[in-house]
């Protein structure tokens, strides 16, 4: 009797790529304290500023790069994709609602739907394989904003992270093994980058993120919820899966913005250091993002691909996202039951 609800939480897109809406959407986005976490007054000056006026049009020339006629941003397809197909693959005991942290469909109007269909629960799965505040930690406390004031809160969970799921860590191998990763001179395990200010804020004890020596590139007891620690061991796992030995693969963070320190090293310069050994052939990984969206499709493909070349190289390949992989939707299914491992 009754259904389980489950809610698919990704970070969301331009609702088009016409400045005045890729505006608003970094607006919306970068006032996220969680985001940009420095006080109000200096961040709505920052964003409203200079990011918003500046990097509005920038932004827009790229999102237009990426925008199908038919099918709009390819972050917003393949969500839409991965949520029918979760649905599909859970049946009707199930009701599966998308939402976006920023713009549209909204996390309030997805969680009234589950509400009006009065499902006897709801698991909350923000897309992100690896925990950060800016991420996981907004999608959460937007989520827990909303349904405090309900007058009936029902049973409720949340994962929080899931980088070492067995079966995504097995689609991410399987999409790279269609390119033959033995035919290229390296591989590279990039991930969307956190300024290390953030990196250092999440780690309670004090003592560890930052602190000790490599303490970021290895997952241990003390910093499991550590985003570089987790995405480091993403990479591991996946090199394992595929037989890559330690020298063929680096692991790297993209997408900086702004002056202060993110967390390294960074994608741009692994690249050059790599073009300058020789490197020609160059295989990437983006294992932080579950669907091709901007930051894979031109980021990657596009800005590194030409930089690579500018400096010698041949070849950038982008291995694609999870996107519609069955093994990703039993994944996605696994998650829903319990199994995060
Ligand atoms: C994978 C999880 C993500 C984290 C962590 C994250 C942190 C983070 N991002 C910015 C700034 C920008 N990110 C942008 C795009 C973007 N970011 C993620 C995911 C994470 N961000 C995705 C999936 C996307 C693509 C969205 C799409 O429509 O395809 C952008 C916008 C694009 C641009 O103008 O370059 C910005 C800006 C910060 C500051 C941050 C952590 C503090
Ligand atoms: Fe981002
Ligand atoms: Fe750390």
């Amino acid at each position: 009797m009754g259904k389980q609800g489950v809610l698919l939480v990704n970070l969301g897109t331009p609702d088009s790529p016409s400045t005045s809406d890729v505006r608003t959407y970094l607006g919306e986005f970068l006032m996220d304290e969680r985001v940009i976490d420095i006080p109000l007054v200096l961040r709505a000056l920052l964003v409203k500023g200079i990011i918003v006026p500046f990097r509005g049009p920038k932004s827009a020339k790229l999102y237009k790069a990426i925008w199908s006629d038919t099918t709009g941003s390819p972050l917003m397809h393949y969500s839409i994709m991965q949520k029918d197909l979760l649905q599909e693959r859970l049946g009707d005991d199930y009701q599966v609602e998308l939402a976006m942290r920023y713009q549209s469909p909204s996390i309030e109007s997805a969680l009234n739907k589950l509400r009006d269909a009065q499902v006897n629960s709801i698991k909350v799965i923000p897309m992100f394989p690896h925990y950060a505040s800016a991420s996981t930690g907004s999608v959460l406390e937007k989520v827990m904003e909303l349904v405090r004031k309900w007058q009936t809160i029902p049973n409720i969970s949340f994962i929080n992270s899931f980088h070492d799921n067995e079966l995504m860590i097995e689609a991410f191998s399987d999409n790279g093994r269609k390119h033959h990763p033995e035919t290229y001179d390296h591989i590279l395990f990039s991930f969307h980058g956190l300024p290390q200010r953030q990196l250092g804020k999440s780690d309670h004890s004090q003592k560890h993120c930052l602190k000790v020596e490599n303490c970021c590139s290895v997952l241990t007891e003390n910093n499991k919820f550590c985003y570089s620690a987790q995405c480091h061991d993403t990479a591991r796992l996946i090199a394992n899966k595929l037989g890559l030995p330690k020298e063929k693969y680096s692991v790297c963070f993209q997408s900086r913005l702004g002056k202060d320190p993110w967390v390294q090293p960074y994608t741009s310069v692994v690249i050059e250091e790599l073009a300058k050994k020789g490197v020609k052939r160059l295989l990437v990984f983006c294992p932080a993002f579950v669907a091709d969206c901007l930051e894979t499709v031109y980021e990657v493909t596009v800005e590194y691909g030409d930089e690579f070349k500018e400096l010698g190289g041949e070849h950038v390949q982008l291995v694609e996202s999870l996107n519609d992989h069955p093994l990703w939707i039993d994944s996605l299914e696994g998650l829903v039951k319990g199994q995060i491992n």
